[in-house]
């Protein structure tokens, strides 16, 4: 064997001299956040301390600047990490996450606000709405749509009756599992727990596999993988987190029907979000119910060549407008060209509704 030309030792060195630097400039950077607090502390009373618009910008730019030989996106979730603890030194941030604990949506909060945020499950969406209304958290996470199901109508429904705003979103790639415990008799699996959506998204793979086996929908993924603990003949479809949590094994991997299978959270708060520079806005739009009132409706979305990345139509709960429609665009409402084409759906709409300006989700 030949003899390397750097020994293990002297890279091990190398490696300790790099982690004393490394150490130093967080902590020059975690001071320079809580200089930064103490200005916010000052100069705006009862200060927002999360500035999605500025964690955005510093997570692009790692991407940007980033050459490897880490991939971008490794090296975004570390900064992702490093600025979530800064933020920890300025304030913590409370966040409630459509629960219980191990489900996609807990995932989706620890994607967006990194560990050192406090997250708390709820029971149901419009729980989180609450939450947040009430002040008891600064922010809510809440899915909105999955790129095999759709939308998901509840989070639409609870935008209807609230004030709170979009403050950002984010997107997971959606990976289910076949999941049983130790315990399970992997020839004799009769059932199988999950929750609808995840049936739907596995629905190919079950039919092929447990064509037999009965199928239990329950409230979440969690719920299904919790359940599966104390069943000998029983498994559950859920993710990573779900199975991590009750320690189970997974007797099949990556069963959604479709590869590219992607949910869509959103982040709901009290503030308004500066520009980023690559920004989407969410509205609700509801339109008197006469003939060409949808063409009335987009047509200055294409006169203005705004982007438009979702049309969600819903019926109305207040009754005096048949429907409602859930628009959302590339763009954010500061920008003069998006503020021009909002003046003109308002002339044409009964009522216009802006959910929130907010940074395109980054990781
Ligand atoms: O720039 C700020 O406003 C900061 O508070 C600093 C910082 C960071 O660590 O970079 C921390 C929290 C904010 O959400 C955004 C960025």
């Amino acid at each position: 064997m030949t003899e390397p030309s750097v020994s293990l030792e002297a890279l091990r060195q190398r490696i300790d001299a790099l982690d004393n630097d490394i150490l130093r400039l967080i902590s020059e950077r975690a001071a320079c956040a809580q200089e930064v607090a103490a200005i916010k502390a000052e100069h705006e009373p009862g200060g927002v301390f999360y500035r999605p618009e500025r964690e955005a910008q510093v997570l692009r730019r790692v991407m940007e600047l980033n050459h490897g030989p880490l991939d971008s996106e490794e090296m975004a979730r570390l900064f992702r990490e490093i600025m979530s603890a800064c933020l920890a030194l300025e304030q913590p941030v409370k966040v409630a996450y459509l629960g219980p604990e191990g489900t996609f949506t807990q995932q989706a909060a620890l994607k967006h606000f990194g560990e050192s945020a406090i997250s708390l499950p709820m029971a149901a969406i419009d729980e989180v709405f609450r939450e947040v209304e009430a002040g008891a958290v600064n922010y809510g996470v809440v899915p909105v749509e999955n790129s095999t199901e759709g939308v998901i109508n509840h989070t639409l429904d609870s935008f209807m009756d609230s004030s709170l705003r979009i403050c950002g979103e984010v997107v997971l790639r959606i990976h289910h599992h076949l999941l049983v415990s130790e315990t399970t008799r992997r020839d004799k699996v009769s059932r199988i727990y999950s929750h609808p959506q995840s049936f739907a998204q596995c629905r190919k793979w079950i039919d092929a596999h447990f064509p037999q086996a009965e199928r239990v929908p329950v409230s979440s993924n969690a719920e299904a993988a919790r359940l599966v603990k104390t069943e000998w003949h029983s498994a559950a479809i859920a993710g990573d987190m779900a199975a991590k949590l009750y320690g189970l094994a997974r007797l099949a991997e990556k069963i959604e029907d479709r590869p590219d299978n992607s949910t869509r959270f959103l982040i709901i708060g009290n503030q308004d979000v500066p520009v980023s520079g690559e920004d989407k806005t969410s509205l609700v739009v509801a339109m008197r119910n006469q003939p060409g009132a949808l063409h009335d409706l987009l047509e200055p979305f294409h006169r203005h060549q705004i982007d438009m990345t979702r049309l969600e139509t819903r019926p109305s709960r207040s009754g005096v407008w048949n429907y409602v429609f859930f628009i959302d665009f590339k763009g954010h409402r500061d920008e003069p060209r998006v503020a021009a084409m909002l003046e003109e759906v308002k002339l044409r709409a009964a009522d216009v509704k802006v959910l929130g300006s907010y940074p395109a989700g980054v990781l």
